[in-house]
C-alpha cells in the first residue's frame, strides 16, 4: 500500500543511531556531488581535462584556458589512448613535431593504431583536446608530452581542417555508458602554436631547444593518479548502491518456510544470503574509510609537491593505483553479486541493477587496467625489499615491510574464535601474509639473471603479493577510522562488526595465502569463519539501517527493489505496465507473421 513503511519492522531493530551513521557515511565528500559531477562527465570530461592544464600547464598556459574551460567556452577531452596503445603511455605513436620556421607544432597520426580511441567527450561534443603526443625536434623523440589542440570550430562545431573525428560506436549492452561519446581522432599534419604544448614540467624554447622536466617525469602522470583516487570513492558509491538494493529487497523477499499458515521466511534470514550479501556491506564501509584516507594521502600529495617534495610521489602512485584496482573489482563483482542476490527480479531493467552494472564494471580498465595497475605496486613492493639491504626503513603503507624478519617469525596466537575480533591479532596476520607473499617473490626475483625476466616470469604471483598489500591497507584503514572518536549510540559497535567482517570475510576468501605461508593453522582458520558466522547474526538485525545510514533516495537508487518503503510487487508490475510492449494487447507482427502459422492447416495430424 502507497505510504506504508513494509520495513519499519526492519528499521525498528536497529541498535545504532542511523543518523550519526549517515553523517560518518558521508564523511568529509558528498556522493551527490560527485554523482552529479558524475552526470555531467558522462556527457562531457571534465573530471579530467582540467586537472590536467592544473597539472602540467604553466601559470599562463592556465590563465588563458582555465577560464575557457570552467566557464564551458570550450569543452576538452582527455585524449591520451590510441587504438594501439592504452596501457603502455610510453608506447603512444601520435606525434608533435616541432617547425621552428613556424614555432608552430604538427600534430599527426602516422599509424592507423596511432588514432586516438576511447577519450570520452571527444566523439561529438569536444571542441578541444588535451592530446598525448610524441614531442619530436630534429628528429629526436623526446617522449610522450601534452598539448592543447582546437578541434572543431567555436562557431559551426565543425571540425577543423586535418581533424577526423567520430564516435567509437555502442559499448557494452545498453548502458548509460552509451551517453558518453567516446570518440576517435585521426591528426593529418594539424598546426599549433608553439605555446600550446603543456610545458609546466619541460618547454620547448622557440630555438626548438627541449629544457627537460626539473621535476620527476612521472607528474606528467598526475592527473592518472587523481582520477583513480576519485575512482576509489566512486567504488564506495556504485558498490553501496547495489547494496542498498538487495539489502532491502533481502528483507522484503520471503521463500519457503511456511509452517501452518506462518509468512515464509525473509531471504535474509538464510546463512547463505547473509554470507554473500554481509561482506559486501561490510566492503561498501571498508572502501569509503580507504577512499577517505586516501583522498587526505593525495592531499598531502599536492601539498608536498607545491614544496618539491617527492618523497610520497613513489607511494601515493602504489596506492592510488593498487587500490584503485582492488576497489574497483570488489565493486564491479560485487554489483554482479547483488544481482544474483536478487533472484530473477534482480535482471529487471526495473532493479537497477543491470544498469548499474554496465555503467560501472568498465571502472576495472579505464583509468589502468586493474593488472597493469597491480604490477605497478608489484614494482614498489619489490624496489622497497630490495631497498632494504641498503638499511632503507620503509614507511607509511610498507612500514611492516620493515619487520619483514620478524614477520616471517609470526605464527597466529588464536585460540578461540573471538580472537579474530582483536584488530592487532587481524592486522598481524594480515602483515605477515602480505609480507610473506612478497619476500618470497623477492627471494624467487633473486634467481633470475634477468630482473626483467623474473618479473615477467613471477608476474601472477606479484599480481597476488600485490592485492595482499592492498587488502592490508583497506583493513589498516577500517581499523584506524574505529580509533577515531565516532559519537552515537552503537555507531562504533556496529562499524566494529562490519570491520571484523571485512577483514575475516577476506581471510576465509584467501585462506590458502594464509595456509600456504604459513601464518595461521588450519584450525584458525575453522575458527575465523565460525566468527565470521556469529558476526552475520549481529549484524542481521541492523542490515537495512545500516544500508539507511547510505541516505540514498529512491530517485538516485532508481530501483524497484530498493525502495525505501519497500513496496517492491505493486511497483514491479507497476513498473512494467509502462513498457510500451504492453500498450497493446496484440503483438506488432502477430497479424503478419505468426497468426499465418496458427492457421496452417494440419497435414496428416501434424502442423
Ligand atoms: C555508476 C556509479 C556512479 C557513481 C557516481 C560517482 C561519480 C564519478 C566521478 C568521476 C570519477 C570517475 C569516472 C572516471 C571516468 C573514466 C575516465 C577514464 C579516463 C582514462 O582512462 S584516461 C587514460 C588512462 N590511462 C592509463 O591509466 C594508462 C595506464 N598506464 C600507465 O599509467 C603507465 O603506462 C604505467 C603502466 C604506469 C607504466 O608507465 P611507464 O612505462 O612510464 O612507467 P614504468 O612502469 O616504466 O615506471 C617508471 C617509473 O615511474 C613510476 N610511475 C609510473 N606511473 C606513475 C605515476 N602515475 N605517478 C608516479 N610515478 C609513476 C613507476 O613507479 C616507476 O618508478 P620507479 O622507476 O620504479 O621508481
Ligand atoms: C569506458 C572507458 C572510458 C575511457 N575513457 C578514456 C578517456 O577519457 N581518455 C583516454 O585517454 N582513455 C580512455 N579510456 C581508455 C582506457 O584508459 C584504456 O582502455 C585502459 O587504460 C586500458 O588500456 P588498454 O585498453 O590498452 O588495455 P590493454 O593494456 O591492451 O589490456 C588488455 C589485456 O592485456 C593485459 N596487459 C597489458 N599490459 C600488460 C602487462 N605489462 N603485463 C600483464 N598484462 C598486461 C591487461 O591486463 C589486459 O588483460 C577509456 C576506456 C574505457 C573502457
Amino acid at each position: 500500500m502507497e505510504g506504508v513503511d513494509h520495513l519499519a519492522h526492519e528499521r525498528n531493530k536497529a541498535q545504532f543511531d542511523v543518523a550519526v551513521m549517515k553523517a560518518v557515511w558521508a564523511g568529509s565528500r558528498d556522493a551527490y556531488e560527485l554523482f552529479h559531477r558524475f552526470s555531467r562527465l558522462v556527457a562531457n570530461d571534465p573530471e579530467m581535462f582540467i586537472p590536467a592544464i592544473k597539472a602540467q600547464a604553466t601559470e599562463e598556459q592556465q590563465k588563458q584556458w582555465l577560464p575557457l574551460a570552467n566557464k564551458m567556452k570550450i569543452i576538452g577531452s582527455y585524449t591520451q589512448t590510441e587504438l594501439g596503445h592504452g596501457s603502455n603511455v610510453r608506447g603512444l605513436e601520435t606525434t608533435a613535431t616541432f617547425d621552428p620556421k613556424t614555432d608552430e607544432f604538427v600534430l599527426n597520426s602516422p599509424t592507423l593504431t596511432a588514432t586516438k580511441w576511447w577519450p570520452g567527450g571527444l566523439g561529438k561534443i569536444a571542441t578541444h583536446a588535451l592530446a598525448h603526443a610524441r614531442l619530436i625536434i630534429d628528429d629526436k623523440d623526446y617522449g610522450v608530452h601534452g598539448f592543447l589542440v582546437q578541434l572543431r570550430s567555436l562557431d559551426d562545431h565543425l571540425t577543423l581542417p586535418g581533424i577526423t573525428i567520430g564516435d567509437i560506436g555502442m559499448k557494452y549492452g545498453s548502458g548509460a555508458y552509451n551517453t558518453m561519446d567516446n570518440g576517435s581522432l585521426i591528426f593529418d599534419h594539424v598546426r599549433i602554436p608553439r605555446n600550446q604544448m603543456l610545458m609546466r614540467l619541460s618547454q620547448v624554447t622557440r630555438e626548438g631547444k627541449y629544457v627537460p622536466s626539473n621535476v620527476p617525469r612521472q607528474l606528467s602522470y598526475g592527473t592518472m593518479v587523481y582520477v583513480r583516487q576519485k575512482i576509489v570513492f566512486d567504488a564506495s558509491i556504485a558498490l553501496s548502491r547495489a547494496v542498498c538494493i538487495s539489502t532491502r529487497y533481502s528483507a522484503v523477499r520471503r521463500q519457503f518456510g511456511s509452517h501452518n499458515g506462518s509468512p515464509e521466511t525473509q531471504v535474509i534470514d538464510y546463512k547463505t544470503q547473509q554470507a554473500r550479501l554481509f561482506p559486501l556491506l561490510a566492503s561498501a564501509y571498508a572502501i569509503r574509510f580507504v577512499s577517505e584516507w586516501l583522498n587526505s594521502f593525495y592531499k598531502d600529495l599536492l601539498q608536498r609537491l607545491e614544496a618539491k617534495d617527492f618523497s610520497t610521489l613513489p607511494e601515493a602512485h602504489a596506492c592510488t593505483a593498487g587500490l584503485k584496482s582492488i576497489t574497483t573489482s570488489v565493486a564491479a563483482d560485487g554489483i554482479e553479486e547483488c544481482r544474483k542476490l536478487c533472484g530473477g527480479h534482480g535482471y529487471l531493467t526495473s532493479s537497477g541493477l543491470p544498469e548499474l552494472s554496465a555503467v560501472y564494471i568498465p571502472a576495472c580498465t579505464y583509468e589502468g587496467d586493474n593488472v597493469v595497475m597491480l604490477l605497478q605496486v608489484a614494482r614498489y613492493l619489490m624496489k622497497t625489499i630490495s631497498q632494504l639491504k641498503s638499511g632503507n626503513k620503509p614507511v607509511g603503507t610498507t612500514a611492516y615491510l620493515g619487520r619483514a624478519e620478524q614477520l616471517m617469525q609470526y605464527h597466529s596466537d588464536v585460540l578461540r574464535a573471538e580472537d579474530w575480533l582483536k584488530p592487532n591479532v587481524v592486522v598481524e596476520a594480515f602483515e605477515a601474509r602480505a609480507a610473506r607473499m612478497s619476500m618470497a617473490c623477492a627471494q624467487n626475483l633473486s634467481k633470475f639473471n634477468n630482473p626483467e625476466d623474473g618479473f615477467q616470469e613471477l608476474s601472477a604471483d606479484l599480481v597476488e603479493a600485490a592485492t595482499a598489500h592492498c587488502q592490508l591497507i583497506i583493513v589498516s584503514k577500517f581499523i584506524e577510522k574505529l580509533q577515531q572518536d565516532i559519537p552515537g549510540k552503537g555507531v562504533k559497535e556496529q562499524l566494529g562488526v562490519l570491520r571484523s567482517i571485512y577483514a575475516l570475510f577476506l581471510l576465509h576468501k584467501h585462506i590458502g595465502d594464509f595456509l600456504s605461508t604459513d601464518c595461521i593453522t588450519p584450525k584458525q582458520g575453522y575458527l575465523a569463519n565460525e566468527q565470521l558466522r556469529s558476526l552475520y547474526s549481529q549484524v542481521r538485525p541492523n542490515a537495512i539501517a545500516l544500508v539507511d545510514a547510505f541516505n540514498y533516495t529512491d530517485h538516485f537508487l532508481s530501483s524497484v527493489l530498493g525502495r525505501y518503503d519497500g513496496n517492491v510487487y505493486p511497483k514491479l508490475y507497476e513498473e512494467a505496465w509502462k513498457d510500451p510492449l504492453n500498450d497493446t494487447s496484440i503483438p506488432d507482427g502477430f497479424h503478419e507473421y505468426v497468426q499465418p502459422m496458427l492457421k496452417q492447416p494440419l497435414h496428416h495430424g501434424r502442423l
